[in-house]
């Protein structure tokens, strides 16, 4: 069935997920920003995303394609480059973020290339 096809291809998003989140151990991007944290942050940001966010899309299969996973971590990346300034903790996180998630997504094509 479609099912059993899409559940290999759910697999292999939680563990990129789970790579991902390992690259982030202060866990800046874990959980939602609250607006008790930063109160103007939904005027700034219009699309939040977190980890734990993403991880409830993929449990409810919201991800058809690596591409749609690779979007909502991009938007992880963005909001932080563009709500806190460059001097910040927070910014220089999103950057290592960027630079070593990105190569785990880039591993994660290739392997659903191969199975295909
Ligand atoms: C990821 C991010 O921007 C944040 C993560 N925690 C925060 C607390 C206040 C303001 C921003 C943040």
């Amino acid at each position: 069935t479609i099912e059993m096809q899409l559940q290999p291809f759910n697999i292999l998003l939680r563990n990129t997920l789970d790579q991902l989140v390992e690259r982030d151990p202060t866990r800046i991007f874990a959980e939602p920003v609250s607006v008790e944290e930063a109160p103007d942050y939904f005027q700034v940001i219009k699309h939040p995303m977190d980890f734990s966010t993403m991880r409830s899309k993929v449990t409810g299969h919201e991800y058809r394609t690596i591409d749609e996973f690779e979007k909502d971590f991009d938007l992880v990346i963005k909001n932080c480059m563009t709500y806190n300034s460059k001097d910040t903790v927070f910014y220089r996180a999103a950057v290592k973020l960027r630079d070593m998630g990105g190569a785990v997504i880039r591993n994660a094509k290739r392997i659903v290339e191969k199975i295909g």
